[in-house]
Formats: C-alpha cells, structure tokens, sequence
C-alpha cells in the first residue's frame, strides 16, 4: 500500500515510513493512495471474531509489505490484551434504537487508547528494526496525551514531548500525564489554547532546526496509523448489530475530526453506514462547516467538554482532499488560504461528497447536561460530557426505525468528575485501573506560548536521532 499527501507534493510512502513520518514534508497529511474495499461476503465473516482478530482483517490492507499478517496479528494481540473487558469496545444498549460503543476500557479511560497503544508497538517494532531513535512531538487536550504517553514511556528508542494547554484540560487528564515517572517522558503545560499547541507541533515537522537533527514523529491523528486503527470498532460495533445485511448509523462526538473520518474510511471498504453524525460542542466549526459551509475558526470557548474545545480540525484535510476529486494542488492552495484568512469556503463537489454521508448537530452545555440526566435516569448509565454530546446529536436524528443509532462512549466519566457530578449528582470514582493518581508526584514545565520557546526546549532535551 502507498501512501500520498493531501498537499500532492511530499514523496509517496510506505506503511512503515508513515508511520514514522507523522506530518507529510508539504505540511499536509498522508491517506493511502486508493482505499481498499470488502466484498458483503467478507464482511459477513467477520462476525464473531475476536477484537484482535477483527483488528488484524481489518488493518491487514494498509500494512502492505510492512509487517507479515502474523506480525500484526501478535502486535494487535498485545496491544487489545491491555483493554479491561474481554469484548476489548462493548455495545450496551440504550433504548430499541439507541446504543453506546465503550470505548473506554484501555489503560487511560478515553478512545485514544484503542489506537495509541498499537501505535506504541508498531513505532518499537520500526525503531528496533532500523537502529532509530524518535522524537515524538504532540498536542493534546487532555486524552491523546495520556494515552501517548501511557504507550511510550520507558521505551528506550523514544522521547516524548506533549504539550497541553495550561489549566484547560481536567485534573485526572492531567495526572494520568504528569505523574508518569520514566525520563524519556516531557510534559509541557502551555499559555494558550489547544488549538495553538497544535499549530506549534505542525510547525515543528517542517522546521529545519529541528528535523536536521531529530527525526520527529507524532501520536496525533495526522499520523494516519491512529485512523487506521479507530476504523475496526466501526466494523466491530456494525457486525454486532447485523451489518452486511443492515445499515447502522454512528453519532461521534468530534474536535479534530479523526475519529469520525476514520467511520468515513469504515464506509469507503465497504461497510454499510448509514450516516455519521459530527456531534460538537459549542466550539462548532465543523457543524458550521457541514450546515452552512462556513469553516471559519474563532476563539476556541472553554466548556465541560474539554478535549472538544478545538476550532481547527486537523482531519478535516483529509475529507476535503478525498471529496474533492482527491487534487493536492487546489488542496495546498484552499489551505493556505485557511492558514492565511482562518476561514475557508468548500467547493460544491466537496460539500456535495461529505453531505452523502455526513450530518452534524451541536450541543451546548445545557443540553449536554440534559442528555447526561437522561441516560442517568432512563438507562441507568452515567455518560462523560463528550459522550453526553453524542448522545444529544443521536437523539436529534431522524434515522428510520430499523437502523440502529451507535453513539462513540469517547471517554469514561471519571475523567470529567466535577462536570457529570453538576448534571447528575453522582461523582464517579477513578476505576482501579489508574491507580493511586493523586498521590504521585506531578512533573510538568510551564512555558510561554512562544514558538521558538517550546522548540527550543525540545531541541536541549531531546537525544539526536543516529
Ligand atoms: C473524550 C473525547 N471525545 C471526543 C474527542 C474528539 O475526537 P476527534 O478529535 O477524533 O474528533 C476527543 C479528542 O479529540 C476526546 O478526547
Ligand atoms: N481531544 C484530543 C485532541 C487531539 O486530537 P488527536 O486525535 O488529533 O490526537 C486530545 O484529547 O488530546
């Protein structure tokens, strides 16, 4: 399998350099060059595998000569036995048309894991086999952080530097990331917003000062490794309710749009979705995107919902590169654009492909709360405020009584106490799982939202790739 940018101009790749690389070299981001596709029958029997299994059919098409079927299959085995329910993403059901996928039963309580772990052995497995050191550069608002880290740390080919921004994500977040104690581990709290950390982090990949001396790798969802393993409990959830033969629809609560185009890519192989709901929170650039086109980025608002609070969403590059006839060159233009203006207009063709499969719909805190309260109430299930905004968003929907509606449990409730504790008036309690989290020594720098500032203290901490 091939992998090309959405900017047309960096070189085609291998699965095992981009997963390395990260950011493609024109700024843009890696997707394979065509998608591979199922036939009904090959979907059919999938039913009934094991979430590694399932894991390893699935991914099997993009590893290409990369890793041997049985190589993926023993890293997809070790990377799902850390999951705490044997089912590794369960289905529970809401209503007669309403279900949750749990995909929160890895080591740190958010969907993040699902893929960040895999990602953790597959950079081992490349770095091992090449003699290579990474520096893995990230941005997060509070979950990809720790799930990073959780994969990476005390891995001796690796550093990590994870920048957050400062006082915006929750307390557990935080401490599921600075109280990991191995030295190959750097978190940096930053002045600013998410959306700032992450233009820094994207900044890095194209700046000579550092690429000439460290070769700098991400976790974030620009790495195309983490979509490809997000798509598998599309597949999973699907055959469960009856996919090939119904049509499912999913409800995902989205910032950076990665998790949601990975349900894009599910469709594009050929499982039958019948739409994907982009459920924001009131930071709502991509519901006005998909509405109104109006992708235009404001000041990203604080709320309950922190790992939402995003305004520019990297993987909607990625929708935009394949809806509209798949053209790097128009695509690199319409983004420099957005980097200039901060706002951009689809054209008809890629309006015209998202709107196939897309919806959107927007929660405020109010009704975030609300969609909290009636899960607690009805269903006996106490949701986080990300997964409360899904909710909402499947609720509004209009689907025909016969297709179930599958909302993304995006994060559990623990990691978002004092928001869930207000809507419900239960505080959930951390799952043993993390341990004693409040008692461990935080470690974390404070640094200005500065550029040169963070790439500097990268560049000081960092060991030089051989
Ligand atoms: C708990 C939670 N829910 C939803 C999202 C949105 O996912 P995505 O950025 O892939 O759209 C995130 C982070 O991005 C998250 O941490
Ligand atoms: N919500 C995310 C933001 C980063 O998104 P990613 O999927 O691109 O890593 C987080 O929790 O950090």
């Amino acid at each position: 399998m091939e992998y090309i940018s959405t900017r047309g101009s960096a070189p085609a790749l291998d699965f095992e350099d981009v997963t390395l690389a990260g950011l493609a070299s024109d700024g843009g981001l890696y997707l394979p060059i065509e998608w591979p596709r199922f036939p009904a029958e090959e979907i059919a029997a999938m039913r009934g595998l094991s979430y590694p299994e399932l894991a390893t059919r699935v991914m099997l098409p993009f590893v290409g000569e990369s890793l041997s079927e049985n190589e993926l299959r023993n890293l997809c085995g070790q990377a799902y036995g850390r999951f705490a329910h044997v089912a590794v993403t369960p289905l529970v059901q809401l209503d007669a048309q309403h279900w949750l996928l749990e995909l929160f039963h890895g080591p740190t309580l958010a969907f993040k894991d699902v893929a960040l772990q895999l990602l953790g052995l597959l950079f081992e497995t490349f770095l091992t086999r090449r003699q290579q050191q990474l520096t893995i550069v990230g941005a997060t608002s509070g979950d990809t952080g720790s799930a990073a880290i959780d994969a990476v740390a005390g891995r001796d080919n690796i550093d990590i530097f994870m920048l957050h921004p400062e006082g915006r994500i929750s307390d557990v977040q935080r401490c599921q990331m600075t109280t990991v104690n191995a030295p190959n581990v750097h978190n940096i709290a930053i002045a600013g917003s998410f959306d700032d950390a992450q233009a820094m982090v994207k900044r890095m990949f194209v700046d000579e000062a550092l690429t000439s001396r460290f070769r700098i790798g991400a976790v974030n969802s620009i790495n195309w490794a983490r979509l490809m393993a997000q798509i598998v409990y599309y597949f999973a959830a699907a055959l469960q309710l009856g996919a090939p033969d119904r049509r499912v629809a999913f409800s995902v609560p989205t910032g950076n749009f990665g998790d949601v185009f990975a349900g894009y890519v599910a469709a594009r192989m050929g499982l039958p979705i019948e739409r994907l709901v982009v459920a924001t929170n009131v930071n709502d650039i991509l519901h006005r995107a998909l509405s109104q086109n109006d992708y235009s980025a404001g000041k990203v608002t604080p709320t309950s919902a922190p790992s939402m609070d995003i305004q520019v969403s990297s993987n909607f590059e990625r929708l935009l590169f394949d809806c509209g006839d798949r053209d790097g060159v128009a695509l690199a233009q319409q983004m420099k654009g957005f980097d200039a203006e901060k706002a951009l207009k689809l054209t008809e063709r890629q309006l015209g492909g998202a709107a196939e499969l897309f919806t959107s719909c927007r929660a405020d805190e109010s009704e975030m709360a609300q969609a909290m309260r009636w899960a607690s109430e009805n269903c006996g299930q106490i949701l986080d405020p990300h997964t409360a905004i899904g909710l909402h968003a499947a609720r509004m929907q209009d689907c025909p009584a016969e297709v179930p509606i599958v909302t993304l449990a995006t994060a559990h409730p623990a990691k978002f106490r004092d928001p869930v504790e207000r809507a419900t008036g239960f505080r959930p309690s951390l799952p043993a799982r993390v341990g004693d989290l409040f008692a461990r020594q935080e470690r974390c720098t404070s640094l200005p939202g500065h550029y040169e500032t963070v790439r500097d203290f990268i560049a000081d901490n960092a060991t030089p790739s051989n």
